[in-house]
Formats: C-alpha cells, sequence, structure tokens
C-alpha cells in the first residue's frame, strides 16, 4: 500500500489530497505518480473507478508554474460532462496550490469562456471542438503547454475524434509530456497512440479482469418485446438506490425514459440532442437523487463519477466489448458494491460471448423476476417505510385516526392490509410504447479487435450449465432512499 506521503508531494498537495479524503494511493496511481513526475511519456490503463483521475491529476498539478499566465496543461475528453468533472477534480487537487482550471465544451456561451481564457488559466480540461474552436479564434494558444492529457484516451483516438486530437497536437510543442489514460486500451488504438508519444511506457494495472471485481455481472437472456417489463419488475425487486439504463439510440433513451415515467417511476433521459442546459440539469437531478432513474446513451459510459449508482441495466447488450466495461464502470467505483444486468435477445447471444472474451468475465445468467416478485419487492420497501418511520416515532398526531379506523373495523388486520396497499407502488401494467430495435448482425465468437490483454484463451472458463439460472438479488440493497432526498 503506497501512502501518499510517500510519493514526494509538496505540502499543498499532501493537504488537498487529505482534505478530498483519500488516504491512500490507488494502484495505478502508485504506479503511475512517479514516472509522470519524472517526466515519462505513459499510457496508463486501469479498471473504471480506480482513481486515473487524480493519477495524472496530481503530477500535473505539480508541475504548473503557478507564477507564469501561460496554458502549461491541456487535458482532452470525450464528453462535456467528463469535461466539467475532470475540471472539478483538478480544481480541488489544485486548490492549495492555487491553480487555475477552466473547462472548455461546447454547447456552453463562448464568449464567457473566452472572458475566463483571458484571465490565465494554467490548466484547460476540454473536449476537442470547443478546444479547436478557441485554438482558431486564437482565444487559446498552447504554446506553452508541457503536458498534454488524453482522458478515455482509446475514445479519443478513435474514428470520429482523431482528425480533432490532431489539429490539437500540432499547435503543441513536441517536447511535450503525453499521458494517456483509460480502462480499456484496443491494440490498434495503441499502435496509433504510440506516434504522438515519444517512447511511452505502459502501466497496466495487472488485474485477472478487465472489470471491477466488486460489480456483480449478470445477463437475462430477453426477446425484445419483454424488455420493458423486465426491466421494470428488475426495478421493483432490487430497488436501485441510483440506477443508470443503457440504450442504444437516442431516440430509445427518450422512448424509455417516458415510458419508466409513465408507471410511476422518477426517470429522465440524457443523450446528444438534448441542449447542454437539459444534460446538465438531468446530471445534477440524478446526482442529488431527484431522479432514481437516468436513462442514457454511450454519452454518458464514460468517465462518469456519480456516487450511489448502485446499479447499471444495459438494456440493450453494447456493441463492443469496451463500451459494455465504460458502462458498467459506472457502478462499483472508488470499492463499492455494484451490480450490472445485460439484456440480450436471444439472436444477440454471440456479443455477449465477445464481450466475455475480452472483459475475461462471465457474466451470470439472470431469471426475470415474475409480477409476484415484483410486487414483493415493493411490499418489501413499503415495510422498511414503515419500520422506519415506527422508529422515528412522532406519531401522536396519528393515534387517533388510527384508533377510529380500529374502532370501525374491528380487524386490525385488514386496516394494515389497506394502509400497505395504498403505500405500495403495485407493479404497473400501464401499456407504453417502445419501438423494436433490430438486433445487431449476427456474430460468432471470433472477434479479434479489442482487448489489450490478449485474445483466444478461452478454453480454461467454467462452463455454465443449463439449470445454472441465479435468482436476482432481491434483498441486496434494502433500503430505498424516499426519493427527492438524500442522505
Ligand atoms: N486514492 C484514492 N482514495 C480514495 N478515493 C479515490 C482515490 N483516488 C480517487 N478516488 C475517488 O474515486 C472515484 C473514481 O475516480 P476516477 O473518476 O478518477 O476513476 P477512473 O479510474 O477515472 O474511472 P473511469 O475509468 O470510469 O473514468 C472518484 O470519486 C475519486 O475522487
Ligand atoms: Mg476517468
Amino acid at each position: 500500500m503506497t501512502k501518499f506521503a510517500d510519493l514526494n508531494l509538496s505540502p499543498a498537495l499532501l493537504k488537498a489530497v487529505n482534505r478530498m479524503g483519500f488516504e491512500e494511493a490507488t494502484p495505478i496511481q502508485a504506479k503511475t505518480i512517479p514516472l509522470s513526475m519524472a517526466g515519462k511519456d505513459l499510457i496508463g490503463q486501469a479498471q473504471t473507478g480506480t482513481g486515473k483521475t487524480a493519477a495524472f491529476g496530481i503530477p500535473l498539478i505539480e508541475k504548473i508554474d503557478v507564477k507564469s499566465p501561460h496554458v502549461q496543461g491541456i487535458i482532452i475528453a470525450p464528453t462535456r460532462e467528463l469535461a466539467i468533472q475532470v475540471s472539478e477534480e483538478l480544481y480541488k487537487i489544485g486548490m492549495d496550490a492555487r491553480v487555475k482550471v477552466l473547462a472548455v465544451y461546447g454547447g456552453s456561451d463562448i464568449q464567457r469562456q473566452i472572458r475566463a481564457l483571458k484571465k490565465g488559466p494554467h490548466i484547460i480540461v476540454g473536449t476537442p471542438g470547443r478546444i479547436l474552436d478557441h485554438i482558431n479564434r486564437r482565444t487559446l494558444k498552447l504554446g506553452n503547454v508541457h503536458t498534454l492529457i488524453l482522458d478515455e484516451a482509446d475514445e479519443m483516438l478513435n474514428m470520429g475524434f482523431i482528425e480533432d486530437i490532431e489539429a490539437i497536437l500540432e499547435t503543441v510543442p513536441e517536447d511535450r509530456q503525453t499521458l494517456l489514460f483509460s480502462a480499456t486500451m484496443p491494440e490498434p488504438i495503441r499502435r496509433i497512440a504510440e506516434r504522438f508519444m515519444k517512447s511511452p511506457e505502459t502501466v497496466r494495472v495487472q488485474a485477472k479482469e478487465m472489470t471491477v471485481p466488486l460489480i456483480e455481472q449478470f445477463f437475462v437472456k430477453v426477446p425484445e418485446k419483454e424488455k420493458f417489463d423486465v426491466l421494470a419488475r428488475l426495478i421493483d425487486v432490487q430497488s436501485p438506490e441510483l440506477a443508470i439504463v443503457f440504450g442504444r439510440t437516442k431516440r430509445r433513451v427518450d422512448e424509455l425514459s417516458n415510458a419508466l415515467t409513465l408507471r410511476g417511476y422518477t426517470a429522465e433521459g440524457i443523450h446528444g440532442d438534448l441542449s447542454q442546459a437539459k444534460r446538465l440539469s438531468v446530471l445534477k437531478k440524478f446526482k442529488e437523487g431527484k431522479v432514481d432513474v437516468l436513462v442514457a446513451t454511450d454519452v454518458a459510459a464514460r468517465g462518469l463519477d456519480i456516487s450511489g449508482v448502485t446499479h447499471v441495466y444495459n438494456y440493450d447488450i453494447p456493441q463492443d466489448p469496451e463500451s459494455y466495461v465504460h458502462r458498467i464502470g459506472r457502478t462499483g467505483r472508488a470499492g463499492k458494491e455494484g451490480m450490472a444486468i445485460t439484456f440480450v435477445s436471444p439472436r444477440e447471444m454471440g456479443y455477449l460471448r465477445i464481450v466475455e472474451q475480452t472483459t475475461k468475465k462471465r457474466m451470470q445468467p439472470m431469471r426475470p423476476p415474475t409480477w409476484d416478485e415484483a410486487l414483493e419487492g415493493q411490499q418489501r420497501i413499503t415495510m422498511e417505510k414503515l419500520e422506519e418511520t415506527i422508529k422515528e416515532g412522532n406519531l401522536d398526531e396519528y393515534k387517533a385516526v388510527a384508533n377510529e379506523l380500529l374502532k370501525e373495523h374491528e380487524d386490525a388486520l385488514t386496516v394494515i392490509a389497506a394502509a400497505l396497499k395504498v403505500l405500495t407502488k403495485e407493479p404497473d401494467k400501464t401499456p407504453v410504447h417502445i419501438t423494436e430495435e433490430r438486433p445487431l448482425p449476427q456474430k460468432r465468437d471470433n472477434y479479434k479487435g479489442s482487448g489489450g490483454h490478449g485474445h483466444g484463451g478461452g478454453g480454461n472458463r467454467n462452463r455454465r450449465g443449463k439449470s445454472g439460472q441465479q435468482p436476482y438479488k432481491g434483498n441486496r440493497k434494502p433500503q430505498r432512499r424516499p426519493s427527492g432526498r438524500r442522505p
């Protein structure tokens, strides 16, 4: 175990890290911070939720000359929300050292960003498009940058972003230090990455599996038509504290969040067609617990660190294994437990196997809950609420009414049963409309494109028995937060 005090950090940094409640460095931090402080280029790969942000953030902050008014470090992230989050974490790390961090991202007032850029930020965190925009307007100059970091590096070097990244790189001095971080790093992308780096060192936190062991992984084989009812029942039975449901398309996300709302859940959707203000407000409500279920496209799959996410549901199996790893990694962060449930239509089973090959982890089959089980789940929640209320006391104003009721109806059992029924959110059968998505094209287990952990050694995995269906874990997360409040 490595203490931050053993990492040669300045007093200001140690103070910040302490205040953030970090006691020990995580393995990726312990391995990369010294290398990074020594100026090495590196590719850091470690599981989701294991502190990669601070792993690149701490050494970067250490290297900032706060007396200089120039931008010295630039971090590029694939989504606006992630850019904001990373800038917030860096702000916290650099607060005592008085390092100025600024996030620049699309969909928000560019004039305001330009004014902020004039105030001499030391570190810029941004999305590629907006960074380029500022470079072209000459409102952002990267001539004094000594450190460039790609968070979610494999995504940033993927087809959609590569040109922007190349254009940005052209304006950054060549003798810079380049750091790449991600939970996944497919081999072809690593090769692209090395073109931008000087004899980079690869630091991989060796784990048996690419996913976090604290995330229990299940799959439910379910025909497209039945997916929604199964989702609703699973939520009823498992009563997640906060849940993210991933859908394949924007339409899917809209339909699912509407349908969940119709059935009485507090759900909202987030995807790239929404205004930035809306995206941020949905996320804020989710973080505050005012929304229990966030329905999202992959725009929310990478990097977002939201505490309290206990369940991730893949309404549609993701097309590639990396996307799976990042999606389920929204739970089970920083040492907490989580559960991931992936829906697979019978024709898409090939994709499931491909995911398993990459992650080196088998998903356990889960049987969809029945209506009765969903009801039981909800009744349990009511009982828990009741018990809590009894414990809290303060019931005098209700006892007179209770007495009246008991006088009218001799049978106390009936009275209590009725009260329970009123309080329970019964599994709902309100009809909803979800457009059927076509299954992904059929695929056999011959996927070779991904990994970085090597492929093909599938022979020694446990065989999954046909009857090995596991019950969902109905009793794991007993308390559901009263909606709207969060401890
Ligand atoms: N040393 C530490 N001790 C305790 N908590 C930490 C430590 N380092 C980071 N954390 C916290 O762990 C959480 C996850 O960190 P972070 O978001 O950096 O993970 P990540 O590895 O980047 O994950 P992802 O691959 O999903 O982007 C954050 O809330 C962060 O503040
Ligand atoms: Mg991250």
